[in-house]
């Protein structure tokens, strides 16, 4: 059989061609994947392209008749193609009904473990709830295979459960396969992941979990088998380690603000250090999003219960260095503003937690933007994919649909989210926009020089300011043509 994963390197991304990209569907297992969010969506999608034949399940009508049909809920780069191919070829199929996973080889359980309400534990209400809804459906051998971020010691409970609440009993096994994917890059990472991990109980599981990521296995990806607590401590030990990185950085930045050092050059010296390497090393807003910062407040909580709270006492203090990036940030358009933000026009510019994805769950910028909002600003966001999610979530905040738009007559331009389209901007051109040139760079994603160059006052968190002039002493050159935004 080809390599799907060369398959889907190269396939033309048009789906009005009859014949499949991917190849006929090959005898792949049959599988079904539960919750199809961010990553089940991803998953099932994945899977499919690699030959097996798959079912996803979620609880959410909407969000299944939009898969069904070929729409992705969201927004994620070269999936909705890939979405579209599969469904084509009929390896695909999505359903709300947990009767239609009846028979498949691998179930995989991708539903949602937010943070509780009212706690830093994980909130395991949706993968009990689902687990119980598919339970009834096992009446034949197979695998369970977890792939939602869960506390340590989830799969030995759920285990417990599937024993005794599904028809096949003891044939029907649970795994954990925790997932590593960046949203923005979940496609790639999905079929050429750094390593699978395979938290299994027995050869039958790993040689279904083998026989599931074939290509990928063959395309040199690296297995570590072990059992499904370390498997679910794997999850937690890597989101806490690169949450850490961020926020060592982030508290360089403090140091550095405190001195007049610059984080910049400091970040730039440590990471030629092939110890520590560069990635995740970017000082700036801080982490965001619906894994990082719930999933080291859910790994401190059940140290605590564990009895061993103190080992991993570190992630409170990692956390609290996150959050005062965004207070940072306040303050430092504050400064900008000369003390007080009231009445002042800031155009931030980003509300995802990060570029190239639509997803605003814990979104620093989008805090950023409503404690300026509530501090009295005229704040107008724009973001190029986020803005449905960020009009629902912050109706009381202005947006704007373009770029253009975002930054005419804005007194203080806040840059929170890297995209491209934001790095790309000419600062000449954005400057003949906007009523002051005042910009913040929190994710240090701009050529600071240029900025300089074109009249701007830039500034960024844990750099030296070098103030060109005083903030609201500086006159507006008239309207230029506008290039290259
Ligand atoms: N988003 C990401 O990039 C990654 C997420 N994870 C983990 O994967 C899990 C899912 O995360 P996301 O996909 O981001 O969440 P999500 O919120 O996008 O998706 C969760 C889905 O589960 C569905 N669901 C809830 N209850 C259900 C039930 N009883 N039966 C069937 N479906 C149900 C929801 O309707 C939703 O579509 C979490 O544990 C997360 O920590 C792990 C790696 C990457
Ligand atoms: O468990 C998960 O769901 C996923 O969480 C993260 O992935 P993700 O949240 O999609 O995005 P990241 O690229 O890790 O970025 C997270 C946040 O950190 C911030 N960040 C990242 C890197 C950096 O140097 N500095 C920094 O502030 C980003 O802006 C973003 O807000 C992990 O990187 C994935 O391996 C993991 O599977």
């Amino acid at each position: 059989m080809n390599n799907p994963l060369t398959a889907a390197t190269n396939a033309p991304s048009d789906t009005s061609d009859s014949s499949d990209p991917a190849g006929p569907p090959a005898p792949g297992l049959s599988l079904s994947v539960i919750g199809t969010g961010y990553l089940g969506a991803t998953h099932a999608v994945c899977m499919a392209l690699l030959g097996h034949s798959v079912v996803g399940i979620d609880v959410d009508e909407n969000k299944i008749r939009s898969l069904a049909s070929g729409t992705l809920p969201f927004y994620e780069p070269g999936l909705q193609e890939l979405l579209r191919r599969m469904l084509a070829c009929g390896r695909l199929s999505f359903s709300t009904d947990f009767s239609a996973a009846a028979g498949a080889d691998i179930h995989f359980l991708c539903v949602g473990t937010p943070q509780k309400p009212d706690s830093p534990a994980a909130d395991l209400r949706f993968l009990d709830a689902a687990l119980a809804r598919l339970a009834p459906h096992l009446d034949r051998a197979c695998l369970v295979a977890g792939k939602s971020t869960v506390p340590v010691g989830t799969a030995e409970r759920l285990a417990a459960f599937l024993r005794s609440s599904s028809p096949a009993g003891d044939q029907a096994e649970l795994a954990w396969n925790p997932e590593f994917l960046r949203e923005g890059h979940a496609v790639e990472d999905t079929l050429h992941p750094d390593r699978l991990v395979f938290g299994v109980a027995s050869r039958q599981a790993r040689a279904l979990l083998d026989a599931c990521y074939a290509p990928v296995i063959a395309d040199g990806t690296p297995v570590v088998e072990t059992d499904p607590a370390t498997a679910e401590l794997v999850k937690a030990a890597a989101n806490s380690f690169l949450a850490t990185k961020i926020s060592y950085i982030n508290a360089m930045a403090e140091i550095c603000e405190a001195t007049g050092a610059d984080v910049n050059q400091l970040a730039t010296a440590l990471s030629y250090d092939n110890r520590i390497g560069g990635r995740f090393l970017t000082p700036g807003l801080g982490f965001g999003g619906g894994c990082l910062p719930k999933d080291i407040r859910a790994f401190t909580h059940r140290a605590k219960e564990l009895g061993v709270g103190q080992a991993v006492g570190f992630l409170q203090e990692v956390d609290a260095i996150n959050q005062r990036r965004r207070q940072r940030t306040v303050d430092l358009i504050t400064e900008m503003a000369c003390g007080d933000p009231a009445g002042v026009h800031v155009t931030v510019l980003g509300a995802a937690f990060k570029p190239d994805s639509d997803d605003i769950r814990d979104a620093p910028a989008l805090d950023v933007a409503r404690m300026l909002h509530q501090a009295g600003a005229k704040v107008t966001v724009f973001d190029p994919k986020a803005m449905n999610n960020a009009r629902r979530a912050y109706p009381d905040l202005a947006y704007a649909d373009t770029l253009e738009a975002a930054v005419t007559g804005a007194e203080i331009v806040a840059l929170l989210t890297e995209w491209d389209v934001f790095r790309r901007a000419d600062p000449a051109a954005l400057g003949t926009l906007v009523q002051r040139r005042n910009i913040v760079d929190g994710r240090h994603a701009l050529d600071a020089e240029a900025y300089r160059a074109a009249g701007w006052d830039y500034r960024a968190l844990g750099a030296p300011s070098k103030l060109p002039a005083p903030v609201h002493d500086q006159a507006v050159p008239t309207a230029e043509p506008l290039v290259m935004l």
